[in-house]
Order: C-alpha cells, then sequence, then structure tokens
C-alpha cells in the first residue's frame, strides 16, 4: 500500500518538492510498510512559504469577509464529496480505523470550515460613548499565522487551526507531525480546489528544527501549537521572547468522575469512548476513572466485559473497531508505563503487544490504581484505562484536580444538582456530563493549568486569530495646559 503524495510540500498554490531536506519516512502503524517519503522543509522552502503568505494575506485581508466565507465553505462541501478516500489516507497516516475517521476526521474539518465560513461575515467591533465623544473597535487580523500539529488528528488539526485563521483574514504556514504528514497536503490542495488564492494556506515539512524556525521568524505574528506540554512550553518561550500570540493544544490527565446514581452502561460507553477511541491516543481522554465504591466492583466488571469484545484488526476493514498505536515510539512509551504500574502495584487486564508486524497493543485496564502511581499522574496517550476508587464528592474532587494538567473532565451522574456543582469546581477547560469527547465546531475546547492557552472553535477562536484596534474620536475642540 503506498500514499504517494505529489510532492513534500504545498507552497504559494502548488506542490512544492526540495529533496536536499532530510527524508521523513511514512509508516502505516498497522503493517510498519514505509508508504511514502516526504523531506523536511529547508531553508528555502520556509522562506517561500513565508514571503508568499506575507504577500498574499495583505489581499485577503482586504478580500470581502463574505466572500472569504464561501471559499472555506466550498471546501467543506468538497471535504464531505472525498470524505471515503480522505478518511482511507487518515487511516494510512495514523492507523486509526476507517470507522473512526469516516465519521471523525475529514468530516470534522469540514465542520469546522463550514462554521468559520458562516461566521467570516460577522466580525464585528463595538462602539462605546464618552460624553460628546466616542470611540469604536475594529477587530482585524493579525497577519501570517503558524499552525504546528500533533500526529493523532492530522486533518482535524489542520482544519481546526485554518479555518479561524483565514476567516478572520490571516494566512497560515502549517506544519503538520513528521508522524503523519499526509492529510494537510490534501487539506491545502482542497482549499486551493476551493478558490483560496494561492499562498494563503501553505504545508511545510519537518521536524523541531523545522517548527521552531517558523515560531521564530519576524513575520510571523502568532502560533497555534497542537502537542506535548514540553513542546509547548519551548514553543511558547520562542514566541514569548518575541511578543507573538498564542494558542496552546497541550496535553491531559483528565479525570472522569462516577457516581453511584450513574446510568452504569452509559458510563461504561463513555470510559470506553475516553480511553481507546484512536487507540487512546486523544489529549482530552478522561484517563483517571474515579468510580464511587459501591459501583467499582458492577463498572468494572462491564467495562472488561465490553472491552473484551473490541474488534482488533485490519483498520481498513469497516468492521474493525480498535488499531494500532500511530508510532513505534509511542507503542513504546505505553509499554513502559504499564511495567512501571505494574511495579508499583496495579492489575493490569489486556495490554498484551500482539505478535504482528505493526504497532499493536491491546487495551488496558488497570485496577487498584491509587493517585501517588506514575500511571496516575504522567499522560500515557495510548490505550490505558486507570480505575480509582472514591468515597465522597468533596474526596474526589480534591483528587480530580491534584494536578498540573487542566484539559478536560466528565461526570457521570443522574443527580443535576450535583453534575453542575462538581463541573464547576473542576479545573478544566472542557468538562462533559454524562458525555465524553464530543466536540463540535461551535463549543470552545481547549484546556486550562499546563493544558494550553487559548480556544480552539467556536466565536472564541475568530477571537483569538485577530486583534482588537480601538478608534477614538474627539467631538469638541482639544484643550490644553499651555
Ligand atoms: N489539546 C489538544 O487539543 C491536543 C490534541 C492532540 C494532541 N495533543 C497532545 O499532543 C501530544 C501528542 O502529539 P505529539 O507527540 O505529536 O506532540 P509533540 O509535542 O511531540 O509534537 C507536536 C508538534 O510539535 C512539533 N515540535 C516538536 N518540537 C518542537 C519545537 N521545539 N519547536 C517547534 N515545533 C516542535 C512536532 O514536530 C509536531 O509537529 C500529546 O501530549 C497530546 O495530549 C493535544
Amino acid at each position: 500500500m503506498r500514499a504517494r503524495p505529489s510532492a513534500s510540500h504545498f507552497v504559494d498554490g502548488r506542490p512544492v518538492e526540495d529533496d536536499a531536506g532530510d527524508p521523513i519516512d511514512v509508516i502505516y502503524p498497522a503493517t510498519g510498510e514505509v508508504v511514502a517519503r516526504v523531506h523536511a522543509a529547508t531553508d528555502a522552502v520556509i522562506e517561500t512559504a513565508l514571503a508568499s503568505a506575507a504577500r498574499a494575506q495583505r489581499e485577503w485581508a482586504e478580500t470581502d469577509p463574505a466572500e472569504r466565507g464561501r471559499v472555506l465553505r466550498r471546501a467543506a462541501d468538497i471535504i464531505r464529496t472525498r470524505n471515503r478516500a480522505l478518511s482511507e489516507l487518515e487511516t494510512l497516516d495514523t492507523g486509526k480505523p476507517l470507522s473512526e475517521t469516516l465519521v471523525a476526521d475529514a468530516s470534522s474539518g469540514a465542520d469546522a470550515l463550514e462554521y468559520f465560513g458562516g461566521l467570516a461575515a460577522d466580525v464585528t467591533g463595538q462602539t462605546m460613548r464618552f460624553g460628546q465623544d466616542w470611540a469604536y473597535t475594529i477587530r482585524r487580523p493579525l497577519g501570517v499565522c503558524v499552525g504546528i500539529g500533533a500526529w493523532n488528528y492530522p486533518t482535524q488539526i489542520a482544519c481546526w487551526k485554518a479555518a479561524p485563521a483565514l476567516a478572520a483574514g490571516n494566512a497560515m504556514v502549517f506544519k503538520p507531525s513528521e508522524a503523519t504528514p499526509l492529510c494537510a497536503l490534501k487539506v491545502a490542495e482542497i482549499l486551493v480546489e476551493a478558490g483560496l488564492p494561492a499562498g494563503l494556506f501553505n504545508v511545510v515539512q519537518g521536524r523541531a528544527p523545522q517548527g521552531s524556525a517558523l515560531v521564530a521568524d519576524a513575520r510571523v505574528a502568532k502560533v497555534s501549537l497542537t502537542g506535548s506540554v514540553p513542546t509547548g512550553r519551548k514553543v511558547a518561550a520562542i514566541a514569548g521572547e518575541r511578543i507573538k500570540s498564542v494558542t496552546m493544544e497541550l496535553g491531559g490527565k483528565s479525570p472522569f468522575i462516577v457516581f453511584p446514581d450513574a446510568d452504569l452502561d452509559s458510563a461504561v460507553s463513555g470510559a470506553i469512548n475516553a480511553n481507546f477511541y484512536s487507540s487512546g491516543q486523544v489529549c482530552s481522554n478522561g484517563t483517571r476513572v474515579f468510580v464511587h465504591e459501591d459501583v467499582l466492583e458492577e463498572f468494572t466488571r462491564r467495562l472488561r466485559v465490553r472491552t473484551e469484545g473490541a474488534r482488533i484488526g485490519d483498520p481498513m476493514d469497516e468492521a474493525t473497531d480498535f488499531g494500532p498505536m500511530t508510532t513505534e515510539a509511542q507503542l513504546r512509551v505505553v509499554e513502559r508505563h504499564l511495567a512501571t504500574a505494574r511495579e508499583e502495584g496495579a492489575t493490569v487486564l489486556g495490554g498484551e503487544r500482539l505478535d504482528r508486524p505493526g504497532f499493536w497493543i491491546t487495551p488496558a485496564i488497570l485496577a487498584g490504581v491509587r493517585d501517588e502511581m506514575t500511571v496516575a499522574r504522567e499522560e500515557v496517550f495510548g490505550p490505558v484505562l486507570s480505575i480509582l476508587a472514591f468515597r465522597e464528592e468533596g474526596e474526589v474532587l480534591g483528587r480530580a484536580n491534584a494536578t498540573p494538567f487542566g484539559l478536560s473532565a466528565g461526570v457521570f451522574t443522574r443527580d443535576l444538582a450535583r453534575a453542575h456543582r462538581v463541573a464547576a469546581a473542576l479545573e478544566a477547560g472542557t468538562i462533559w456530563i454524562n458525555q465524553y469527547n464530543l466536540t463540535p465546531a461551535g463549543m470552545p475546547f481547549g484546556g486550562s493549568k499546563a493544558s494550553g492557552i487559548g480556544r480552539e472553535n467556536a466565536r472564541v477562536a475568530l477571537d483569538q486569530f485577530t486583534e482588537v484596534q480601538t478608534v477614538y474620536v474627539g467631538m469638541s475642540p482639544v484643550e490644553a495646559a499651555f
């Protein structure tokens, strides 16, 4: 199986190759086969991308916002008509099963393009009065923005960043993860096909050096990163030194709380989605599953039975619902965490390496996990669900919040007052009540504490790709002291 992009990069409206850059092999995680090869961007490619973005952005900012919106909505329509091919590419890039990618990747990208396409003509300022004088504000695009992606949702991440940036009149240079370089190239092609002028959305490949070169460039006004906390610290430091604004979508160790009155089957489904979807490679996953002592045994029993029913196999078979890890390195991280959890006293059910080519490990349920164990403190980013017992609401809230992360949280209960009381007390950017991991384009998504700065999606993302310019209007003669 081969994926063969027409070139490594997409710059100034067309595919661009420069094989002087370091090679990056694209590996299909289900088999370990090399399916394509791209090259990291050379300085020349980065220069062309930034120069074309800076040039194109000036005109785009002057374009009628309604026209900008039409381009994005046309791109959304094209993505939907090609959903199957794009989903197969996403599966090839990430190893996620087609049963997921057909519904959650290209279509989520299309949702964002459609949503921000609809909002493009509604970027408005305010007016305010000061006696006879008054002032008004204009929301202006920032200029050239850089997007840097993680490997778990390559199409979605590219679209979630491009859509608000472009709707607001910015240009973007996007660097996908080196592990999944293919999907963003398709997004770029489709945007141009939909009528996006050349230079407004460029894709350049590479690793940390290419990412940091983009962030450091004086022409870049803003950086939106999806990645780990350590990378976030580095990227925010480069941006901070140069006073650039940032959106940081980083990692998590989110709590998922099951009260004794919860609909237990629904809570089990929620926990499965919050831990095993995309083989657990989801930033917002609720990996610390706090279960009330009264329902602990029954919850664990149902969870085990359901998890044993997971159909693990060929990701291209639509009947499969659990695929491999995306990279061999991440598989090793998961194995290391499982070994440490065993040493620290957790009972590990599942989590077995499958004897076949590719990066396969079965879903793991860890029982008897305590707060101080490594697996309860560090992000694993794999199919590892930790069960922790609790007794009281106040106790579980304290434990849930005792983490440097603050991305997400989940609460399962039938008690309305408790659901909202607990949600209000949780230190997390996104909280689901009796649901988990749903992220419609109209809902702000992002983290607090070490999990991030800023939000993606919804109107707030548009605000964060613009800045406020204030104009004060004097209506009377000016007085002065002398
Ligand atoms: N909050 C969210 O929305 C969200 C979504 C998906 C993934 N994530 C997080 O992403 C992580 C997994 O993804 P990953 O392993 O690709 O993350 P990563 O931090 O290793 O890499 C992310 C991106 O940053 C680039 N990069 C690495 N070092 C850089 C540097 N010094 N300067 C500039 N760019 C640099 C990488 O090449 C890659 O494109 C997890 O921590 C996960 O929680 C967060």
